[in-house]
């Protein structure tokens, strides 16, 4: 087994219904930011520093996944929690191979699909061309691209008010964006799908069509882990939940517990 950090690392096939599909092993992620020296955080400093010319040689280090562990297996809904900030992003992105692992490891079984609505959209093509190139990215065929067109179109409900789709994407709101790509990613079966927010964007109708179709994912032997502030989406969606405060997993457990747990505290209150 190799690891993420270096070549991305593979879960070894078996045929066990409960399979492992994600293993995370005392990972850490941290960033580094460049050109945070002392005196920065006040004004005096911030003005300072945009006369000064002289670079800051200050390096930080920003310790976002400190120590995680969990073992996901097939079929499971996994919603990640936890306050701003805590790592949830982080920990999504270096289970996806986007970020690399300072410490510890993260295996997958196969290529693991991020969908958030951060991620980068081809925003001067319309829609139609998007659906077709992000169908081909995520290894369709020719032919399952023409067979799903429709179904991926109908899915997002960007036609609903017009003819959106045959559109440049830099023309649609955020929440049209996030639900066409959500649709791309959804219409194929995924080994393991990681959500990053994509359903709070959409409208009441797109979040209950989610939903369905996340259990159906979920029902074709899938894993999905899904980055939620909304707690009632990840006890509707999720079985199990990962409560992470400060980069550290605080709980792991069943959703509703762990949900309960969260809002208990002081960090929770809020979310
Ligand atoms: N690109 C980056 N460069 C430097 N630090 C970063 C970067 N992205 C995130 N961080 C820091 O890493 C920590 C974890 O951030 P992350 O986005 O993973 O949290 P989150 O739980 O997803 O937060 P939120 O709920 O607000 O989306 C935070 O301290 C954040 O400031």
């Amino acid at each position: 087994m190799a690891e993420h950090s270096r070549p991305p690392g593979n879960v070894p096939a078996t045929a066990e219904e409960d399979a492992p599909t994600v293993v995370v092993d005392g990972l850490h992620v941290a960033y580094r930011v460049h050109g945070t020296g002392p005196g920065r955080g006040n004004a005096v400093g911030a003005l300072r520093g945009l006369f000064s010319r002289a670079p800051s040689p200050a390096v930080r280090t920003v310790h976002a996944v400190r120590g995680v562990s969990f073992v996901a297996r097939r079929g499971e809904a996994i919603g990640l929690i936890g306050s701003n900030g805590s790592g949830k992003s982080t920990l999504l992105k270096a289970v996806a191979g986007l970020l690399p692992a300072d410490r510890g490891r993260v295996l997958t079984r196969g290529q693991p699909s991020l969908l958030g609505v951060n991620a980068a959209l081809l925003n001067d093509l319309t829609g139609e061309r998007n659906i077709v190139l992000g169908a081909l990215a995520m290894g369709m065929s020719r032919q399952e691209v023409e067979e799903r067109y429709d179904s991926i179109v109908e899915f997002s409900g960007i036609n609903e008010k017009g003819d959106f789709v045959s559109l440049p994407m830099n023309t649609y709101s955020s929440g049209m964006s996030a639900r066409l790509k959500f649709s791309v990613a959804a219409a194929r079966t995924h080994e393991v799908l990681l959500i990053d927010e994509a359903l709070a964007t959409g409208d009441a109708a797109f979040q209950e069509r989610s939903r369905r179709r996340i259990a159906e994912l979920r029902a074709q032997a899938g894993t999905v882990l899904l980055v939620s502030h909304h707690h009632r989406t990840i006890t509707e969606t999720c079985d199990r939940a990962l409560w992470l405060e400060s980069g550290v997993l605080r709980m792991d457990g069943p959703a509703r517990e762990v949900v309960a747990a969260y809002e208990a505290s002081a960090g929770g209150r809020g979310g």
